[in-house]
């Protein structure tokens, strides 16, 4: 029997739970964390980069190399497939076709594209602008043409709705999927009634974004599934709880010149090196160097 590759199982990821949990993990380290919760599908978000790595806004201003390059630390940490935020694609068809195929290599199981213009904002302030559709399609069609798995999976996501109205989302996500996308991500829906009108006219998997402080409320999975939605999305949940933590720490360290009141809000050392596997490696080592050791 062969291995499934990263996208085989994220498929059967979505095709098994109902709905599929997506949990954002910003670094390798949160991966393990995510996957040893039970979690069956991880993803990087395009603002977790920017905001994380170079503690810059999610405006477009990092580039393919930025991200692939914090995919592949995770996808190197954990088996658990991973769904990673690609913006627009960072260019036109060729440099689509290139950044497919540089997350593929990553190991990277899934990745969501959307019809912002390439000078993309969040998906869920003011002042967002969409493509044409024709425009979506070519770089949809840019994407599939260069996979080399065929399982693995391009998402689309429309930005419409909040533009253009519900209708229009619809159906560009029609229009998406004829050109080939395998799963539709729509975004900024501010009705739970809206996935259900989603689902009612779009034949494909659909993905909820479930982001805090946003333009949508924050729907329970069951109420989600039961709309239509097959993926709900958390991708800067764990992120935004561990900045609020650790602010605290940097505040109380500054005010009371100890860390002590914080003690209990911080991960303990025995539960760093559980998630880790410390003590495996650290055996491993014992067993390598016993020899010597004599
Ligand atoms: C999903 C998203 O694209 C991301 O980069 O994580 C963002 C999330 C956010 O800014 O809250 C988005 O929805 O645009
Ligand atoms: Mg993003």
């Amino acid at each position: 029997m062969t291995t499934p590759t990263p996208g085989q199982r994220f498929r059967d990821a979505v095709a098994n739970a109902k709905p599929l949990q997506i949990v954002g993990t910003i670094n390798a380290y949160m991966a393990l964390m995510a996957e040893q919760s039970g979690h069956q599908a991880l993803y990087l978000s395009g603002a977790g980069v920017a905001n994380a790595s170079f503690g810059l806004p999610d405006l477009g201003m990092t580039s393919m190399n930025d991200v692939v390059t914090d995919a592949s630390r995770i996808t190197a940490a954990t088996d658990l497939p991973l769904l990673v935020d690609i913006d627009t694609g960072w260019g036109g068809a060729f440099n689509i076709a290139r950044t497919i195929r540089e997350f593929e290599r990553a190991g990277v199981a899934a990745v969501h594209m959307e019809d912002q213009v390439a000078q993309k904002r969040c998906g869920h302030r003011p002042n967002k602008a969409v493509v044409s559709i024709e425009e979506m399609c070519d770089r949809i069609k840019a994407a599939v043409d260069a996979r080399r798995d065929d399982n693995f999976v391009i998402m689309a996501r429309t930005d419409a709705v909040a533009v253009e109205g519900l209708e229009s989302g619809i159906e560009r996500a029609q229009a998406y999927l004829d050109a080939g996308a395998d799963m539709i991500f729509a975004e900024a829906l501010t009705e739970l009634d809206h996935y259900r009108q989603f689902r009612a006219q779009v034949s494909a998997p659909i993905l909820a974004n479930m982001t805090e402080f946003g333009k949508t409320e924050l729907f329970g999975k069951e109420e989600l599934f039961e709309a239509g939605a097959d993926m709900v999305l958390y991708p800067l949940s764990a992120f935004r709880a561990a900045n609020a933590a650790a602010l605290k720490v940097y505040e109380t360290l500054k005010l009371d010149g100890h860390q002590r009141s914080q003690l209990d809000n911080m991960q303990t050392r025995t539960d760093l090196y559980k998630f880790l596997g410390y003590h495996d490696y650290e055996q491993k080592l014992d067993q390598l160097f016993a020899d010597s050791k004599a």
